[in-house]
């Protein structure tokens, strides 16, 4: 397993935002993470990747603890968060150059090239970035989480703000690079799930109402339509 998340649980001041949530993500599969507004989804995900304490349980990514071992973690996961900041001031190559340089990169200069065309980002390479669209800062989101080939990615409404054929490119993206990293990704779209995921996990006011492969899933609630099963589990 690359990720073992046990019993994890997340206290806003008194409000419980995430609540014992326990699971296992391995390679080859992409996790979708869904749920409503405000189940806690971003929360999950920011204590996976260490930028969040838990208020207690544990989350481990390829064995390294993600409090314990934080630089460890960093290194082997790749993270988009919800509102990506970026150095807006940046060109994008100077930022994905910078980016490559933070993780010592060996021939920085050709990943940031090959990184460029992975998420289709040539033709806008030498903008600044707050010059970008929202798609396109996106892009630019992901390619900083990708550039460092890490075995996990983690990535928060990667598809948001994209148009229909960044959409479709994206998703093909994401979907090559689950065939051999673990991924998780959250999202409201459940066309994007079911093109997408291989499993879901379904949270609910911090808790997990629902994980299971996508057909199984459909298997256990009798119902063809993921977003049926949705509504059902969370309203
Ligand atoms: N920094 C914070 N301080 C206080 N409360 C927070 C903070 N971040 C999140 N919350 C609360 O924790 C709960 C879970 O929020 P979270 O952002 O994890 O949900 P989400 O499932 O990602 O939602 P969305 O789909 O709207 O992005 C919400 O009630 C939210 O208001």
């Amino acid at each position: 397993m690359s990720i073992k998340v046990q019993y994890l649980s997340k206290y806003y001041d008194k409000q419980k935002a995430v609540d014992e949530v326990s699971f296992e993500a391995k390679p080859g599969k992409i996790l979708g993470f869904l749920g409503p507004n405000g189940a806690g989804k971003s929360t999950t995900m920011r204590m996976l990747t260490g930028y969040l304490k838990p208020t207690s349980g544990s989350a481990q990514l390829c064995g390294f603890d993600s409090q314990t071992q934080s630089i460890d973690v960093r290194r082997i996961i790749g993270y988009l968060p919800e509102n990506t900041p970026l150095y807006t001031d940046m060109y994008v190559k100077e930022f994905l150059l910078f980016v490559a340089n933070t993780y010592k990169l060996q021939q920085p200069e050709q990943k940031v090239k090959e990184t460029i065309e992975a998420v289709g980002l040539t033709a806008e390479q030498h903008k600044k970035i707050n010059m970008l669209s929202k798609g396109y800062k996106q892009r630019v989101g992901l390619a900083q989480a990708i550039i460092h080939n890490p075995a996990i990615l983690i990535l928060d409404e990667p598809t948001s703000g994209l148009d229909p054929n960044q959409l479709t490119d994206i998703r093909e993206l994401i979907k090559k690079l689950g065939k051999d990293k673990t991924v998780i990704l959250s999202t409201h779209i459940m066309q994007e799930v079911e093109a997408v995921c291989d499993e879901v996990i379904i949270l609910n006011k911090g808790k997990i109402v629902a994980n299971a492969e996508i057909t199984e899933l459909k298997r256990q609630h009798q119902s063809s339509s993921l977003e049926d099963i949705f509504r059902k589990l969370t309203s």
